[in-house]
Formats: structure tokens, sequence, C-alpha cells
């Protein structure tokens, strides 16, 4: 698969220890959209860039990384389609793919250590959706996106 990461400087160090995980224990192939260093940057412009991506079918999914996973992910749940999780134990990556077919993970540099992020990551994308009941629901969640 194609996985989008970034993050911003909150987010940075973890972004680069997942890119390493996913690429080479995972064997996924990676874009990183960014960014590329420890100054302080503005986490929307980040998650507008992968999330895009994502939207746009360039990416499978993408990971997200910012102090807390929180700001990152309410920013990348503004871009049409996407379905933005901050998760930060295994159980919740799972539910979240079987049950919302969550198309992005977020995740706080702050608040998670890389080796339980890494778990996080590895379940997040070997599950899958579903679909049945979880199906019509996520439906409505799209409806209320194109009316509002
Ligand atoms: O958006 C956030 C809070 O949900 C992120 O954690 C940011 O990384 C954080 O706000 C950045 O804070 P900083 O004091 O500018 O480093």
């Amino acid at each position: 698969m194609r996985i989008g990461l970034a993050s911003d400087h909150g987010g940075y160090s973890l972004k680069n220890e997942l890119k390493e995980f996913i690429e080479k224990e995972l064997n996924h192939d990676v874009k990183d959209f960014g960014t590329y260093g420890l100054e302080s940057v503005d986490y929307p412009e980040y998650a507008k860039l992968a999330a895009e991506a994502v939207k746009n079918k360039e990416c499978d999914y993408a990971i997200l990384v910012c102090g807390t996973g929180i700001g990152i992910s309410i920013a990348a749940n503004k871009v049409k389609g996407i379905r933005a999780a901050n998760c930060h134990d295994c159980f919740s990556a799972e539910a979240t793919r079987l049950h919302n077919d969550a198309n992005v993970l977020t995740l706080g540099e702050r608040v998670v250590g890389q080796g339980l992020a890494k778990k996080i990551v590895s379940t997040f994308l070997n599950t899958e959706f579903e679909g049945g009941r979880h199906t019509n629901r996520i439906k409505q969640i799209s409806e209320i996106e194109n009316k509002s």
C-alpha cells in the first residue's frame, strides 16, 4: 500500500520513526508530506496535504502526527471523504478500521511512546473494514458532510 505521512514540529520525531517502521517492517511505500525539521510550523497545512492525497487516491491511508494528534485530526477531518481517528490504543485503532472505515490515523508524539505507536499503526493498517451494518452509518456521515 501507499501510506501518506505528515506532522508538525510536535510530531516530527515520531513521524520519522514511523516512516522507517512502515517501509522496513511493514513493507509499504511511504510518501512524506513534511514537515522536515523541528522548526515550529502550523499543523493544518500538513494535515491538508496528506488528507488530500488520500482523498485523491494518491495514498491508500495517511498517518498524521502532532503533539497530541488532536489538532491534526480536526484539520484532516475537514477534507471531504476523510475519516480521521486519533487513537492511542490498539483496541481503538482496530475498531476505527472495522466500524468507521477510517482512512487517516492520527497520533500524539507527546502522548504515546514509539513502541505503542508502532503497534497502533500496524493494527490500523492490517485491519479491514467490516462492512455490514457499518456501511449505512458511513453513508450517513457522508450525508452530513454533503449537507453542511
Ligand atoms: O494541535 C495540537 C494540539 O492538539 C498539537 O499538539 C500541536 O502539535 C501543538 O498545539 C503544538 O504546540 P506548540 O506549543 O506550538 O509546540
